[in-house]
């Protein structure tokens, strides 16, 4: 919450310190989280191992944020709806699958871009 004590950089800071408490959350409690980013190590030694081009290290960072951000946007949106309104109710479950095509999008763009990038290199 803002404190409305805090200066302006006193006040950015604090912003960065949530931003990296979040991040830490999402690692150490999340698991689609934790299956997602041990996907984006994979591909960071996949791109060493295949010594992709700067161009293509680009496409697969830029790839692999879509997917953690999309995944982490869900993720709060879930935590938000359970909040919310804990039992079934079929708007909760609307909300929820909406929010879950967001995660959906990104893997299936990132799937075509790692094809993309490693398919000649492994055809080769
Ligand atoms: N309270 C609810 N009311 C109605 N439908 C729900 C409710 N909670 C979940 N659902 C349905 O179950 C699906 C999965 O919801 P859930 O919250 O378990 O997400 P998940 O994708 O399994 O979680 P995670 O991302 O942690 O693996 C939703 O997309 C929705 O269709």
């Amino acid at each position: 919450m803002k404190n409305p004590n805090d200066g302006f950089v006193k006040g950015r800071l604090r912003s960065i310190k949530f931003a990296f408490k979040g991040m830490w959350l999402l690692l150490t409690t999340e698991d689609s989280i934790k299956v997602q980013f041990s996907v984006a190590v994979l591909a960071i030694i996949a791109g060493f191992y295949f010594h992709i081009s700067a161009t293509e290290w680009m496409f697969q960072l830029i790839a692999i944020a879509l997917v953690l951000v999309a995944e982490a946007m869900n993720t709060a949106v879930e935590k938000m709806a359970d909040f919310v309104h804990k039992d079934y109710h079929q708007k909760i479950g609307f909300i929820k699958d909406i929010a879950a095509g967001s995660p959906g999008f990104a893997a299936i763009i990132s799937l075509i871009i790692a094809g993309i990038i490693y398919i000649p290199k492994i055809i080769n």
